[in-house]
């Protein structure tokens, strides 16, 4: 991040609001993109950034995943006080606001026995069970396979009523309940009292939380290429850490 560059001075307007809430995403952001997701570690340096922040007066800090939430936890080794929302945003330390129900859970056995059905064809793919979800994993396939399972997977269990279908960095995801970043933003948003908040993603469910930071002195950063709603734009896991470091640092001097 250019010190003398519009995404800086955006950061020291923030930092120097009564209120705020800097939140991320994980993979991607905090983490960089690996092939098996259970060896996606933090950068050291944003981990440090995001601790130091949350215990700084007037700031709120979140990461919002779509991980588990007890993944995420594991993972990223951080905790209260910064605030850990899993499941693209629907998993709070309270649970889900939107249950699980009996109902769900059996949809959810029938979505995961299907992927690790599909996951048996396509070597190199793999299948990660959440509370509310199940994602195909295809990084480690070959593209024809890859682009077979994916196919696969959304004209069987994602079509079935009930299911929410995401897209991903090489993967699908079916959910049994509704998930949007951008809703867990607004609930964050308020809880802390936030004038405004700065937000960092890299991937397709991020686009829901960018589309939600409408206000005056919200800061919506995309990380890596690809289409976006974000108003600035890194390139990496490094310049994440950057930025992080520069509302520490801005906040600390204010
Ligand atoms: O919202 P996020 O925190 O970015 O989580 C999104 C998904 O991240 C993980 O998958 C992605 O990262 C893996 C590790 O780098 C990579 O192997 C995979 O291809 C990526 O899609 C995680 O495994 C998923 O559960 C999350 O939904």
């Amino acid at each position: 991040m250019r010190s003398d560059g519009p995404l800086a001075h955006a950061v020291a307007e923030f930092a120097s609001l009564d209120r705020v809430l800097l939140a991320s995403d994980y993979d991607g952001c905090v983490a960089p993109i690996v092939s098996r997701p259970e060896d996606a570690a933090p950068n050291p340096r944003s981990v440090r950034a995001l601790a130091e922040a949350a215990r700084l007066p007037g700031v709120e800090v979140a990461l919002v995943s779509g991980r588990a939430r007890a993944d995420l936890a594991s993972l990223s080794g951080l905790g209260d006080p910064v605030i850990l929302v899993g499941s693209h945003g629907a998993e709070f330390d309270t649970g889900f606001a939107d249950p699980v129900t009996a109902d769900k859970q059996a949809l959810l056995d029938r979505v995961v026995a299907d992927f690790q059905a599909l996951s048996v064809r396509f070597p190199g793919t793999s299948v990660e069970t959440k509370p509310a979800s199940a994602t195909l994993h295809v990084r480690n396939a070959s593209s024809s396979d890859a682009d077979a399972a994916l196919a696969l997977a959304a004209e069987g269990p994602g079509s079935w009523d009930g299911v929410h279908v995401t897209y991903g960095k090489a993967v699908i995801e079916l959910a049994v309940i509704e998930t949007s970043k951008g809703h867990a933003l607004d609930r964050l948003r308020e809880r802390a009292g936030a004038q405004a908040v700065l937000y960092l993603g890299d991937d397709i469910t991020d686009e829901k939380a960018f589309a939600h930071l409408t206000l005056p002195g919200d800061i919506s950063i995309k990380v890596g290429d690809g289409a976006t709603a974000a108003r600035y734009r890194v390139p990496g896991t490094d310049d994440v850490a950057d930025v992080l470091d520069a509302v520490v640092a801005r906040r600390q001097n204010r």
